[in-house]
């Protein structure tokens, strides 16, 4: 929007045409592709997975491809040194804590961080002091976090992730003012380093574009029957065990609600168990999907899933309430905003048996009584008003003069401050 005059994206050869196609009409925006070396042993079939898109990343799988990405390092000073005119400011993932040195090598270029967990989430993470109102228990937190004195991989790297925070000029996170007014003051009064919302960068893009022919024509016969449908999807990294799944299955088809239901690849066996299972009532979709457009459609009334963060807002910006199933990384911080903060959802709890004492199941009559719930019961129907409210906020937000808007023309302001000074 004519606020910044050049923008050059760094990635890999294998994301370089979803950026490509991402940039479509956005001006003068340049992609690098930076190969991952070969010599390394990273490209044998042994070796991490280079990106957490791959069909065979696992949550525990996140360490190694941090560490693996490092090895890009040389290449990106490289390619960093040469861009015309200099750059004034690098934007880099948190989960690439090397960036800090490159941006050092690079003549002290300033660094902003984007982060991609909530605001509520990022001071969790970095708290002393609790939130007025919220009660939070070590139960909200996955291993190593929940240990007294944490260690290990994943440990080492939010480490990292935080220092290399700490010294940026400021982290950008995708939410709004109005979502998580309590957790940006409560950072303010915690840290010198300024939060950034500028978000949901979801309604930067209009929904639907990439919608499934046969996805939308099944959505819209269940709107012109006037039958709401359960929208289910557990992102592209959950582990569910096959037990946990078949719980799912059972709990959804007893439910008798319409549903479409997004399963990874990995969990269609030989036999087919989830193809052609739950007749006109269940639809199942093999795959990468058009979420938000999936979302955006008027049939969905309601969305059972992980509660990772991008998600989360999706399911707001288009006023869609939420069952929450969380499971890895922070998205039982995330279920507990959404449903005792936001109050945009419910909840379903794992229950204790004797076969999986470490975890516990949700089991299926769990799921049926949650799901209708949901999409029929009163606490559903309060959630869904809720949720309709925040939509409405999500999108002024993002509006010219809007909340989102406005703080992102202040941080280009802060840094283009930052950039003359240093060069006077
Ligand atoms: O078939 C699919 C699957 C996913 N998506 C999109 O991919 C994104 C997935 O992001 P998210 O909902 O945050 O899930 P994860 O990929 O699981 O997110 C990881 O990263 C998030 C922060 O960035 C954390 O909040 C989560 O806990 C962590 O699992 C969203 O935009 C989805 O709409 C699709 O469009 N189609």
């Amino acid at each position: 929007r004519g606020l910044v005059s050049k923008v050059t994206f760094f990635t890999t050869p294998r994301d370089a045409p979803f950026i490509r196609a991402s940039l479509a009409g956005a001006g003068a925006a340049a992609v690098v592709e930076l190969p991952f070396p070969t010599d390394d042993g990273l490209n044998d079939g042994a070796a991490p997975p280079q990106s957490m898109d791959d069909e065979l990343a696992s949550p525990s799988q996140l360490a190694d491809v941090v560490a693996a990405s490092a090895a890009l390092r040389p290449a990106f000073a490289a390619a960093f040194a040469r861009l015309e005119p200099r750059p004034d400011v690098l934007v880099h993932d948190g989960f690439l804590p090397w960036a800090e040195r490159a941006a050092a090598d690079a003549g002290g270029v300033p660094r902003l961080v984007s982060y991609g967990m909530s605001a509520f989430a990022t001071y969790v993470a970095g708290a002393v002091d609790g939130l007025a109102g919220l009660r939070l228990t070590r139960a909200y937190l996955n291993p190593p976090f929940d240990e007294p004195e944490p260690t290990g991989p994943l440990w080492d790297l939010v480490c990292k992730t935080k220092a290399s925070m700490d010294s940026s000029e400021g982290i950008i996170v995708n939410s709004f003012v109005e979502l998580e007014a309590l957790c940006f003051d409560g950072w303010s009064r915690m840290s010198p380093v300024k939060l950034w919302p500028v978000g949901p960068l979801c309604l930067a893009f209009e929904p639907g574009r990439n919608m499934d022919r046969d996805v939308s024509d099944w959505l819209d016969s269940r709107l012109a029957m006037n039958r709401p449908v359960l929208y289910v999807a557990f992102g592209s990294q959950a582990e569910l065990s096959w037990t946990q799944l078949e719980e799912i299955a059972l709990g959804l088809d007893q439910s008798g609600l319409d549903f479409l239901w997004v399963v990874r690849s990995k969990w269609f066996d030989s036999d087919n168990r989830f193809e052609n299972r739950f007749g006109d009532k269940g639809k199942v979709y093999q795959g990468f999907i058009d979420q938000f457009g999936v979302l955006s459609h008027k049939s969905i009334e309601g969305f059972f899933s992980h509660c990772g963060w991008n998600l989360v807002l999706e399911s707001i910006s288009m006023g869609v309430p939420i069952l929450a199933f969380p499971m890895a990384a922070e998205q039982k911080l995330n279920a507990k905003f959404v449903v005792d903060v936001l109050r945009v959802g419910l909840r379903v709890w794992p229950k204790k048996r004797e076969d999986d004492m470490e975890n516990g199941l949700v089991a299926r009559e769990e799921v049926q009584v949650m799901v209708r719930e949901l999409i029929f019961g009163e606490e559903g129907k309060r959630a869904s008003t809720r949720v309709s409210e925040l939509a409405v906020l999500s999108k002024k937000a993002m509006e010219i003069g809007g909340s989102s808007y406005t703080k992102l023309e202040e941080m280009v302001h802060e840094i283009s401050e930052l950039t003359r000074d240093k060069s006077m």
